[in-house]
């Protein structure tokens, strides 16, 4: 690298400039983020994978859209914590925008934008990085990355029950089963049947939903006084925590009544659980109403059986997210997935894989003139689609071995003069110690 002054110097340490030393930068990424070096990125490539190899057996298209949003696709007012902690600022164009601390609202706006043009039902899914700004305190992580998988056109529970199995199906890929992770299911029409008894205007249901979602996280009193605030009366918020705390669907029933919609989807969702397998890994829970506004029916969230972990992944039914986006309603589920309660999960269950480099081969000249021959081998095996790591500059051979070691290479390729005068390389089978010499064009 070019110092200033320009005097050679290695890349971290910029030489003395002419004003004088250079302030080293910090080499650390920003709070709250997160670098991918080789092991990692090795890691989250295994996962990734796994996210699109599932989406891909389901039939789902992959989509992808800037993590910079406008700020108002995220604006709702649910007194939701994603909006609190929202990554948000004035562009030079003195435009609000935002870093997207979601992906869905993003799809939304996706499908409307490409409206009359594409037919229903649409099956997307996407890989892509969320962000969120806490004050500094909670040191939190600011970012992660989140798999979506979404149906849009689909009003039955037909689809949800896909999207629970795409789930499931991941699970299985990495080794998780029924006995590790569990679904939570519920509907928030359970909570609209309640509500609308209690008369509560239905721009309230969003705002409620997001109080309730935080049972589990703030004192009782402290979810009545909120519910309170937004107007709910002592009867009807008593009655809404006793709903919440039916434990089976048939006590569910006695309490509503059989005829609403809540029980008839959750009813029929099991149903279709027993047909695609997995039933095991399904219980209702009344309580789980997942801390995002737009949610209209059912919804539903892994978790550990242990209880030590935040929720893996989460999703539901949003009918009418189109509609706060001024367009015409369509019909959608889906879910989020992040990348990293489920890494504790699989680190604690000690199913993390072993991935290591792998190269097939390390082509290396035995000296300096024959860099160019090392090149042409290296270019005649990778045209076989063979992987070659080509020693660039000349090193003794200990130097090479001890990298052949590193990077599990399959092979090592030596280029030496009286071979290449008979027109062959040397080659060395790491793994068994077998030695060969073989012409250049039958190497493979
Ligand atoms: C466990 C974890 O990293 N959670 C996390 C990290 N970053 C986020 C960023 C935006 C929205 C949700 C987020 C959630």
């Amino acid at each position: 690298a070019e110092s200033p002054t320009g005097g050679r110097s290695g890349a971290l340490s910029p030489g003395p400039t002419v004003t004088g030393e250079v302030q080293k930068i910090d080499v650390n990424p920003p709070k709250g983020t997160r670098d991918f070096p080789p092991e990692d990125m090795r890691l989250r490539n295994w996962l990734f994978n796994n996210f699109k190899e599932v989406s891909r057996l389901y039939g789902f298209e992959e989509i992808d859209f800037p993590v910079l949003e406008s700020e108002a696709l995220f604006t709702r007012k649910a007194g939701e914590e994603i909006k609190d902690q929202l990554y948000c600022f004035e562009d030079r164009g003195n435009r609000r925008v935002a870093l997207r601390p979601e992906l869905t609202p993003s799809l939304a706006r996706l499908v409307i934008q490409k409206g009359k043009s594409i037919s229903l039902p649409l099956k997307w899914f996407t890989v892509g990085q969320c962000w969120r700004y806490e004050r500094m305190t909670r040191g939190r992580r600011r970012e992660h990355y989140q798999w979506n998988m979404d149906i849009i056109g689909v009003p039955g529970v037909m689809a949800e029950a896909e999207l629970i199995s795409s789930i499931v199906t991941l699970f299985k890929r990495i080794g998780i089963t029924e006995s590790d992770v569990g679904f939570k299911v519920s509907s928030r029409k359970v909570l609209q049947e309640v509500l609308k008894c209690y008369s509560i205007p239905d721009n309230m249901f969003g705002k409620v939903c997001v109080i309730i979602d935080k049972i589990e996280k703030i004192p009782v009193d402290e979810i009545k006084k909120e519910l309170n605030a937004v107007g709910l009366s002592q009867e009807a918020i008593e009655e809404l925590l006793l709903v919440l705390s039916v434990k089976s669907l048939t006590e569910l029933e006695e309490r509503l009544g059989g005829s609403g919609e809540a029980i008839a989807d959750l009813k029929q969702l099991f149903s279709l659980a027993e047909k695609f397998g997995y039933s095991k890994w399904l219980q209702f829970d009344a309580s789980v109403v997942r801390g995002l506004a737009y949610y209209t029916g059912i919804v539903f969230e892994g978790f550990d059986r242990e209880g030590k972990l935040r929720a893996i992944c989460g999703g539901g039914r949003y009918d009418h997210l189109f509609s706060t986006f001024g367009a015409d309603d369509i019909p959608a589920c889906g879910f989020g997935f992040g990348d990293a309660v489920i890494v504790e999960l699989l680190r604690e269950k000690g199913l993390l894989p072993e991935l290591s480099l792998q190269v097939d081969n390390i082509v290396c000249a035995l000296d300096e003139e024959l860099q160019g021959y090392a090149a042409m081998a290296a270019n005649i095996l990778r045209e076989k689609g063979q992987s070659v790591d080509l020693v660039l500059e000349s090193k003794p051979l200990k130097w090479v071995f001890k990298r052949a070691a590193r990077t599990n290479a399959e092979r090592l390729v030596l280029v030496g003069n009286s071979e290449w005068q008979r027109g062959v390389v040397g080659v060395k089978v790491l793994s068994t110690g077998e030695q060969y010499e073989v012409k250049l064009d039958d190497l493979k």
